[in-house]
């Protein structure tokens, strides 16, 4: 027997085991920041992730607390700071956490902030609205996640081609409500009269056309002005259920798109719940949203042109 896979050892024992390199905070706070200007509405949306560093040798040898403020106060910060200072820019949001920890906190000497900020665009959607009124400006599109998709089935005599995409993320920042549903001993949401109303759209169309003797459609301007009519019917509903804008949606496109028979859409509820900010004195008029990635509600609904036998598979691409 050798002594190979031990520590080694020397006169005094084991050398003892040291804390090094020491961080912690909290990971990934997702908040979306409203700023209404009348009917034109900003958005930021920012994954903040704080890691603080300082004397923290009590609490890792003894568990002993009071150099720690909580990760859950971390994450409160970031909601209370939204808030107060709203978010100009990542990197200035990013300053103001970290000297605030720094500066308030003796024990805290170091603290690191990354932020990953996402991208909108906004929707122009010129909705029907009483004259005078200013057009509605508070519909976005998230940059740089869509993808295009198509499939193409051929037996020798017919074609079936399906299109459509994944990754389309959309929000509307107001024109969204839920309420008067069906309430049981296990139900405990608050009804909604102004809420966020997000949801990452995977659709799938099928056109009518199977036979080569008929001339195809023309496909990159039919998937194009399909998008958009996806989009028009998103931004341009004032909803009181997602399945309500589900439906808005499919049913424009069949409406606007001769050559498509079908639509399926599966709209998984991204949900933005309010913040409740009054513990910190503050109030929260529809500005500060915590963003949740699960679970989410999960919305699908095939509309077809009447008449037509739904053939597009019911899953897409969801659990
Ligand atoms: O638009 C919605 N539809 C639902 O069926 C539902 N259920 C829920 O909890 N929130 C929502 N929102």
């Amino acid at each position: 027997m050798t002594d190979n896979h031990r520590a080694p050892t020397g006169p005094a024992g084991p050398a003892p085991a040291v804390l090094a390199q020491n961080q912690y905070g909290k990971a990934e706070t997702r908040v979306v920041r409203i700023t209404r200007d009348g009917a034109t509405h900003h958005l930021k949306d920012l994954n903040v992730s704080v890691a603080l560093s300082g004397e923290m040798a009590e609490v890792h040898h003894h568990g002993r607390n009071t150099n720690v403020l909580p990760t859950d106060t971390v994450k409160n910060t970031v909601y209370a700071f939204a808030k107060e200072h709203g978010i100009a820019s990542a990197e200035g949001f990013g300053l103001l956490l970290a000297r605030h920890f720094v500066t308030t906190q003796e024990p805290i000497h170091r603290a690191r902030v990354r932020i990953e900020e996402y991208a909108w665009d906004r929707i122009e959607a010129p909705a029907p609205r009483p004259a005078g009124t200013p057009e509605p400006r508070h519909s976005f599109v998230r940059r740089g996640q869509e993808t295009r998709v198509t499939q193409i089935t051929y037996d020798g005599a017919r074609w079936e081609v399906v299109s459509g995409l994944t990754g389309l993320v959309v929000l509307n920042s107001t024109h969204s409500e839920f309420w008067g549903y069906t309430k049981d001993p296990y139900t405990t949401l608050p009804e909604a009269y102004d809420r966020i109303l997000a949801t990452e759209v995977s659709a799938r169309w099928r056109f009518h056309w199977s036979d080569d003797a008929e001339p195809a459609p023309a496909w990159d301007t039919s998937w194009t002005r399909t998008r958009d009519h996806a989009l028009q019917a998103f931004a341009g509903t004032y909803s009181l259920s997602l399945q309500q804008t589900l439906y808005a949606m499919g049913a424009r496109i069949i409406e606007h798109r001769p050559e498509i028979a079908e639509v399926r859409l599966s709209l998984p509820n991204k949900h933005h719940f309010l913040v409740d900010l009054e513990p910190f004195g503050l109030d929260n008029d529809n500005e500060v949203y915590r963003v949740a990635d699960r679970p989410y509600g999960l919305i699908e609904a095939t509309v077809v042109r009447d008449g037509v036998e739904p053939r597009i598979p019911v899953d897409l691409s969801h659990p």
